[in-house]
């Protein structure tokens, strides 16, 4: 397994950093369960990282802590050399629903973070970038739609273009195409690379499925529950762009292979 999947500390000085976790702990008060200890991560620009474990290992704590939504018990969380105290204008997030508004276009729903953010002329002017960003994940043509018109796949590609309209410097992705079935969900991966890769993006993401964290990233970082922690960096050494051919070749297997040995095998589902 060598030469796929090495444990590896990530090379900082050679690429931007963007995001970086040192020794981040989060214990519940309410019922001093440790879900997080120790959990060092880096995130360097344009990077595609994922996290990966069993139910109850701290993957949505992770998020939460990240996304500034809740504070570790100790460890320092910095994204663009600022510590993370609260939600960030620069951090994007996508989730497994879409949570459009049904009530607003798909033009409209895409500017929204930039009218309750700068308000309605801020979001007028942000009109132009959106039917860019429409373009670009093939939703030309929808500007004026409504979401109940809009499949599952093409709701969630609306929401790409929510999260990227405020140019946010991490992008956090919590199983955004899980809800959906499994032709889109390759499909819709190979989308969000292309995207990411399109603009140097920086994502972070959380999911269930070993596959789509291996064939999507460049480190995967493999969880272990009580209490929660990294177990092991895994570095994705497959040639970019990514395509969903290579699924099928003995070294995707072989990685596939490697974490799954390495996760919590009881727990895993
Ligand atoms: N708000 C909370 N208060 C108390 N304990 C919590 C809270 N949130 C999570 N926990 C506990 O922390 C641990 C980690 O939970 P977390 O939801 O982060 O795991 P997860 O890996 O995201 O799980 P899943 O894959 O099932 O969503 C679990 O033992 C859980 O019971």
């Amino acid at each position: 397994m060598q030469a796929a999947a090495t444990l590896i500390e990530p090379t900082e000085s050679r690429s931007e950093l963007v995001y970086q976790l040192r020794n981040v702990g989060k214990t519940y008060a309410r019922n001093a369960i440790t879900a997080l200890e120790g959990v060092n991560l880096t995130l360097t620009r344009g990077s595609f990282s994922a996290v990966i474990g069993s139910s109850g290992c701290g993957k949505s704590t992770l998020l939460k802590i990240m996304s500034g939504l809740i504070p570790p018990s100790m460890g320092r969380v910095v994204l663009q050399d600022r510590p993370v105290t609260g939600p960030r204008r620069d951090i994007g997030m996508m989730f497994q629903q879409a949570t459009l508004f049904p009530w607003r276009t798909t033009l409209q729903n895409i500017v929204l973070p930039i009218e309750i953010r700068d308000g309605r002329a801020a979001a007028k002017a942000a009109q132009e970038p959106a039917r860019e960003l429409l373009e670009l994940v093939g939703l030309k043509g929808f500007e004026n739609s409504y979401p109940g018109d809009l499949s599952g796949g093409m709701a969630q590609r609306a929401s790409i273009c929510r999260m990227l309209i405020t140019e946010p410097a991490v992008l956090l992705l919590d199983e955004p195409f899980s809800a959906l079935d499994e032709l889109t969900r390759d499909f819709m991966n190979m989308e969000l690379q292309r995207i990411c890769m399109s603009r140097n993006a920086t994502a972070f993401l959380v999911t269930h499925s070993i596959q789509e964290a291996v064939i999507l990233s460049d480190v995967v970082y493999v969880m272990k529950p009580r209490p929660g922690r990294i177990a092991e960096v895994v570095e994705i050494d497959l040639p970019r762009p990514r395509t969903l051919d290579m699924m099928t070749t003995p070294k995707f297997g072989e990685i596939v292979e490697h974490i799954r040995s390495r996760l919590d095998k009881e727990a895993f589902i």
